[in-house]
């Protein structure tokens, strides 16, 4: 069943030069961009620096309003939803962010950052606030007993499982992740994607995940759509992408991700 589909998105940006004579230049970050995103699957986007994948992201996720192009989620065209439907839309659709701390407001406690998705939809957990962010926390890995800290208490992945776990408190139908893990150290990284998994697995929820790196998306994704210069250059299953690439600039982006060790790679997936 398809969840969201993103049909023939553009996002323009108009840009001045620095003095205000400049002449005004138009620039097509996002360039007339479609796929769908199935329930309970993960779609990896990658692509270098620019290529348009968080302004695609930013654009599913309606932080962002489209130049032309309908974003449509569960059979709702929700491109200029307003009111109560883009408030179910923003329950429904979650985002995790690349750096965890700016994504956390410093003056809250880690129990009122993850119980504030309720707040602004006007829930009530049964069992209250504090039992409720508890047993989030424990779901993300985290301590429960330290649900009265800080964000500056905790270390970058712990950051980011709060982000994960905030998300998770609406129980969305989809999570858009827009790198986050790159920001976190390569054996973090490892434990926030198992983790990732697991909730999914657990919640069947869908994820569109946001990444440039190569070896992460391989490990997360079902399928996988490659951007470059604003356009979607492939899209298919993972092992098809990465196995028997078609399109030549997806040939050289993988040809230039050495980190990918096939030995590796299997031993991860055995062991998942
Ligand atoms: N608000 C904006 N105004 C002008 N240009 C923008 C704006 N947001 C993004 N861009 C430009 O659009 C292009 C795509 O940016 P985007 O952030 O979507 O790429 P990306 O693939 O996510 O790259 P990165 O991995 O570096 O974040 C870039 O050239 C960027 O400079």
């Amino acid at each position: 069943m398809t969840l969201m589909e993103i049909r023939g998105v553009t996002k323009q940006f108009v840009t001045r030069g620095e003095s205000m004579r400049a002449r005004k230049t138009t620039f097509t970050a996002v360039d007339d961009v479609s796929f769908e995103v199935e329930l309970g699957e993960t779609l990896a986007i990658v692509g270098e620096s620019g290529s348009g994948k968080s302004t695609t992201a930013r654009i599913a996720a309606r932080l962002l309003e489209p130049t032309s192009g309908t974003v449509v989620f569960d059979g709702q065209d929700v491109t200029r939803a307003r009111g109560r439907e883009l408030a179910r839309f923003r329950n429904d659709v979650q985002v995790v962010f690349q750096d965890p701390f700016s994504s956390l407001n410093p003056r809250y406690t880690v129990e009122r950052i993850i119980t504030a998705p309720l707040t602004y939809q006007g829930i009530t957990p049964p069992t209250g606030r504090r039992a409720f962010a508890q047993e989030l926390m424990e779901r993300v890995g985290l301590n429960p007993d330290h649900c009265r800290r800080y964000p500056a208490q905790f270390s970058g992945g712990q950051a980011q499982r709060i982000g994960i776990a905030r998300a998770l408190a609406v129980n969305p139908k989809l999570v858009i992740c827009d790198e986050a893990v790159s920001a976190l150290d390569v054996s973090i990284q490892a434990q926030v994607l198992d983790l990732l998994m697991r909730l999914q697995r657990e919640s069947g929820f869908s994820y569109i995940f946001i990444a440039h790196d190569l070896a992460v998306v391989r490990q997360i994704s079902q399928r996988v759509a490659v951007m470059n210069r604003g356009r979607i250059v492939e899209l298919g299953p993972r092992d098809q992408v990465f196995g028997d690439p078609q399109d030549e600039y997806t040939k050289t982006l993988l040809a230039a991700v050495p980190r990918i060790n096939p030995e590796w790679d299997a031993k991860r997936r055995q062991a998942q």
